[in-house]
């Protein structure tokens, strides 16, 4: 997958965004994800961070084998933070915040030809990086979550509604304490898609949660 690709595209692969790192699941992460792809995610990011996490060649070398898995199934691997790390693998895309390097330095790092999703708190930022030169935007948190310590304070879906009312058309994904029961006024809000940990990395059958997500989102 690549930036290639066309909007449509684009906003198809975004739906079911699984996003997670090891220290959310407590089975080997290549598995968990395995499961959610054969549920029906349609993206997935390694989110390395926090509390006793891979570091250095051991987060290289997990990186690698959940592209392999992404890969398999013609799955798109975006990485978080790490700009440096989605250059040398070659991954699909990047994803960073606010309080990570700059959209604009992070595209002109990347070229055109990988994705760059940003995330975005308010109506001002999402213009920046629209400006700066992201694919879509990550809006949230949307719900109080759990997965994210220094999360900024919660907007709700509203704040999807009013940057599609500021005419704020890139592909947006909604984040932050998604579950299957607040999915459709995520999408009603204007999403194309939603970007889930908790909800499918810690379900009892990540397979079984990704689908109920797909169902919803799907069409
Ligand atoms: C799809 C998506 N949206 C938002 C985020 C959050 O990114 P950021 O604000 O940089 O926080 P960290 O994830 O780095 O803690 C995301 N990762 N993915
Ligand atoms: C990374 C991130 N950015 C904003 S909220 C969040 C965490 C989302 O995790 P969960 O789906 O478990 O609430
Ligand atoms: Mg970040």
């Amino acid at each position: 997958m690549s930036k290639h690709i066309d909007n449509d595209t684009l906003k198809q692969a975004l739906s079911v965004y699984f996003i997670s790192g090891t220290t959310n699941v407590n089975r080997p992460l290549p598995n968990v994800l395995t499961e959610a792809i054969s549920g029906g995610i349609t993206l997935f990011q390694f989110r390395e961070k926090g509390s006793g996490c891979l570091t250095n060649k051991a987060k290289r070398d997990m990186a690698e084998k959940l592209f392999q898995v992404c890969k398999d199934h013609q799955i798109g691997f975006i990485i978080n933070d790490d700009v440096e790390l989605a250059i040398a693998m070659n991954a699909d895309g990047i994803h960073i915040g606010q309080k990570d390097a700059g959209a604009s330095i992070t595209r002109k790092m990347i070229g055109e030809n990988m994705i760059l999703g940003v995330s975005v708190h308010t109506i001002e930022e999402a213009k920046q990086a629209v400006a700066d030169g992201a694919d879509y935007l990550g809006v949230g948190p949307i719900f109080q979550t759990n997965s994210k310590q220094d999360a900024e304070e919660v907007c709700g879906p509203e704040r999807i509604m009013d940057m599609r009312k500021s005419g704020i058309n890139l592909p947006i994904v909604a984040i932050g304490g998604i579950t299957v029961e607040k999915t459709p006024e995520i999408k009603r809000a204007g999403a194309d898609g939603v970007s889930i940990i908790s909800a499918i990395a810690s379900a009892p059958s990540p397979s079984y949660a990704a689908n109920q997500f797909k169902e919803i989102m799907k069409d």
